[in-house]
């Protein structure tokens, strides 16, 4: 049987940011701020107020003016605490003031306690040099109004949300949920809670892909599980005429009963199959029926890895977002590897002590390894490794969300 060359991770990941461009989920919905954790963003968000809208005191301490410091105590004159409206500052004064607290007119500085002694008569003597606008956050030091603070394309976690708080807004325009539909193929296949019988094994693709889709802001549609049979292929592939994206595992090797990959060759358009990526080999892109389908590989790590690696950033990209690259480092590797390999290889790793020690199985039907592993180290095919060579880590932390 003769073997096709098998196309380089570079390429395959190229080749699905442009169909992620081409096809965009484009409908924009408004979201209340607290529902939007994991979406994308629209439209730039634009500030409508300084941040912060006027200046306050950075510390807990005494508003003044540096031109009545003359090395005499001053009386203070008023109390200001956070929400409150200050008077203006009277001169010859100075002012009790809180972290947080609006600076009243006329004062320039803020001295915090510690730097201050309270005396007896209430007034208040300063030991220690003031500067003009110390401990002062300005009006606007944070973004003005008018200013972009947030791109289109943007993913709504903890602190843009925060931001948009900050900013008093109570909802969003983000893209609408991608509709995917996840597919679990095998004869061998149960769901968790049915007895096993003979050769049957547990489905955990379906829960690993279902808990990442939602971190990813998708809607998910379960298309269960599909048996090695044509006909219901055939039947259950139309049925998801509506999806986004269908999203299977399994049935993408080579085997006899690996019917699903054939019938994708066969009677869908086909974008990629057959990856030099270890594990992912048989990952399968295409369209069927118009619906673009992502099959990755029914080995649990090999779903998992090629989910992280190439379907996550796809999904991304046609929401919009542009940072769809993991953040990765370089890292000593804390193990040799003597034998090149033809795929690039990733490997299920911790970083100890700096360096980055492998799990020791690396098998691609485990999944232990990738609860065990703080990310993937990277081995570049047709390389060796000594211990210490610098190797590509790629956290795992960087792809689960
Ligand atoms: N002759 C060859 N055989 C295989 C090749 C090859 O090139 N030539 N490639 C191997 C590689 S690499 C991979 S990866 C696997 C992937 O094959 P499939 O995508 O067709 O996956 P299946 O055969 O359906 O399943 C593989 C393995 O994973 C288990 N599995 C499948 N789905 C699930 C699930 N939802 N939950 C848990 N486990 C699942 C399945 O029982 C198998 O053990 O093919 C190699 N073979
Ligand atoms: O590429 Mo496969 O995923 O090695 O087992």
């Amino acid at each position: 049987m003769k073997k096709s060359a098998l196309i380089a991770v570079e390429a395959a990941f190229e080749c699905l940011l442009q169909l992620a461009e081409k096809e965009p989920i484009g409908d924009v919905e408004r979201v209340a701020l607290d529902d939007a954790e994991g979406r994308v963003l629209a439209e730039p968000l634009i500030a409508s107020l300084d941040l912060p809208p006027w200046p306050n005191s950075a510390m807990d301490g005494y508003a003044l003016r540096l031109v009545d410091w003359i090395g005499e105590p001053l009386a203070v004159s008023q109390t200001i605490f956070a929400g409150q409206a200050p008077e203006p500052l009277q001169s010859g004064t100075c002012a009790r003031i809180f972290t947080g607290a609006p600076v009243p007119k006329g004062a320039d500085c803020v001295e915090l306690q510690e730097n201050t002694e309270l005396l007896e008569d209430g007034r208040v003597r300063f030991s220690q040099a003031l500067r003009p606008r110390q401990n002062i956050r300005e009006q606007g030091q944070e973004t003005r109004c008018g200013e972009t603070v947030l791109v289109v394309g943007t993913r709504l976690g903890p602190a843009q949300l925060g931001l948009a708080a900050s900013l008093g807004i109570v909802e969003l325009p983000v893209r609408r949920r991608p509709r995917v539909a996840l597919l679990s193929t095998g004869d061998e296949l149960v769901r968790p809670g049915q007895p096993l019988g003979p050769g049957q094994i547990y489905n955990s693709n379906r829960t690993l892909l279902l808990s990442w889709l939602k971190r990813l802001g998708c809607s998910v549609l379960d298309a269960g599980i599909l048996p090695d049979d044509p006909q219901l292929t055939r039947a259950r592939l139309e049925e998801l005429a509506e999806a986004d994206l269908i999203l299977s595992t399994g049935g993408v090797s080579v085997g006899e009963a690996d019917c699903f990959g054939q019938i994708l060759r066969e009677e869908g358009e086909l974008a990629l199959w057959k990856l030099a990526i270890k594990p992912g080999k048989p990952l399968t892109v295409g369209r069927y029926r118009g619906v673009p389908i992502i099959a990755l590989p029914g080995n649990p790590a090999s779903s998992l890895v090629t989910f992280a690696l190439l379907a996550r950033p796809y999904l991304l990209r046609r929401l919009g977002v542009r940072a769809v690259m993991p953040l990765a480092f370089q890292v000593p590797a804390g193990f040799a590897w003597s034998k090149p390999g033809k795929r690039r290889e990733y490997l299920w790793a911790r970083l100890e002590n700096g360096r980055a020690v492998l799990y020791s199985n690396q098998s691609p039907g485990v999944l232990l390894s990738a609860t065990w592993a703080d990310g993937l180290v990277e081995v570049i095919e047709d390389t060796t490794l000594a211990e210490g060579d610098s190797v590509r880590f790629i956290p795992l932390s960087e792809v689960l969300g």
